[in-house]
């Protein structure tokens, strides 16, 4: 897959002449919705003999439109989303950068500068999709500023638990620990991923030796406590139990940091400096004070024996 970042009007010469099948949308977390929109593209431009191409806006418009609602609280980074949409079978990923001059532009200057001349001859997207100042533009008028050189697509709501499947929802399942329903929702477990740093080095001496994570990128994290995971090392993926939290065992409040950590079942070697990810399937409990080390090492056998019970469920489920 082809990836062109847009940066300024005119970008022309970065443009292959290609006629496009051109799917539209932020697309964060690549959720079930956002999957039915690109893969309907992929779809008509095979039907088409077209190209398959997904446009897309980075920073994301919440952070130019709303600056003071500093966001943490992304689904996906720009790599992984751009892995996601490869994975759909997309011939060329465009990232527009959106800016206050974009956010301005008016519906048919949008339509013209972007769509026209990116040689669009068909354009899908969401029922709800808009576009152009004050969200004027939509698919409902977008004949009206085609100048009658593309088609169109409006793919109808794709909904579960009775409610549309949306980047907001499944920010607020991750935000209250239900990763698993989120899971649901984006067809695959919520992912973050980060670098495996040093901590303080107890884990080891309670038997439980774990890898800390650390996130560069601003990921939505699920509320402390501890979570049967994932973690993938080098393709490979092992199960885990993952405590987010301060460690109120050893730690008061005054000292509290957020730490990320992850013990790995039936594993024994050395994570350092790995660029990891973590896939979230299910939270087990909420963080608690221990009144000994001994009453938290007790506590963390159990949780070992949770996390191996969950996946030896799954796997019995997915058989
Ligand atoms: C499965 C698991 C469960 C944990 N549960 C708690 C807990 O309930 N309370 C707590 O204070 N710390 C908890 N921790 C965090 C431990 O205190 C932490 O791993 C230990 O202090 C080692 O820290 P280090 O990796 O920075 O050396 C848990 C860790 C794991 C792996
Ligand atoms: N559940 C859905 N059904 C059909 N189309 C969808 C659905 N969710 C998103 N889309 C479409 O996918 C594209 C990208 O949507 P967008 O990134 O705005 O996400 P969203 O999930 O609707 O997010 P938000 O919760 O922020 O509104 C748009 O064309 C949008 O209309």
């Amino acid at each position: 897959m082809e990836r062109v970042f847009l940066e300024k009007i005119p970008f022309i010469e970065k443009i292959n002449s290609n006629e496009k099948v051109i799917a539209l949308g932020d697309f964060d977390g690549v959720h079930l919705g956002h999957q039915k929109v690109i893969q309907k593209a992929v779809e008509i431009a095979g039907e088409k003999g077209l190209a398959s191409a997904v446009m897309t806006f980075y920073p994301h418009p919440s952070v130019v439109l709303k600056p003071s609602a500093k966001r943490v609280d992304f689904l996906t980074s720009l790599e992984m989303k751009a892995g996601l949409i490869e994975k759909l079978g997309v011939d060329i990923l465009f990232f527009v950068r959106f800016d206050l001059a974009l956010s301005q532009l008016s519906p048919q200057d949008f339509v013209d500068n972007y769509l026209i001349k990116l040689h669009a001859k068909h354009v899908v997207a969401g029922y709800d999709f808009t576009f152009g100042r004050m969200a004027r533009g939509n698919m409902n008028n977008i004949d009206e500023y085609s100048r009658s050189m593309f088609s169109y697509t409006v793919v109808p709501k794709v909904e579960m638990f009775g409610e549309k499947v949306s980047t907001t929802h499944i920010r607020a399942l991750v935000a209250k620990g239900a990763v698993d329903d989120a899971a649901l929702l984006l067809g695959r477990p919520y992912r973050t991923t980060g670098v495996v740093g040093h901590g303080d080095k107890r884990g080891r001496t309670l038997g439980f030796p774990t890898a800390n994570v650390e996130s560069k990128d601003a990921f939505l994290l699920p509320p402390n406590g501890i979570y049967a995971v994932r973690l993938i090392v080098d393709g490979k993926a092992m199960a885990g139990a993952c405590s987010i939290g301060t460690r109120p065992t050893f730690y008061d409040e005054m000292h509290a940091k957020t730490t990320v950590e992850v013990y790995v079942l039936n594993y024994s070697g050395n994570l350092y400096d790995k660029e990891v990810s973590i896939d979230w399937y299910k939270r087990l409990r909420a963080e608690k004070k221990f009144q000994s080390a001994d009453a938290l090492i007790a506590q963390m056998e159990k949780d070992k024996a949770d996390t191996s019970g969950y996946f030896d469920s799954e796997r019995a489920e997915s058989k």
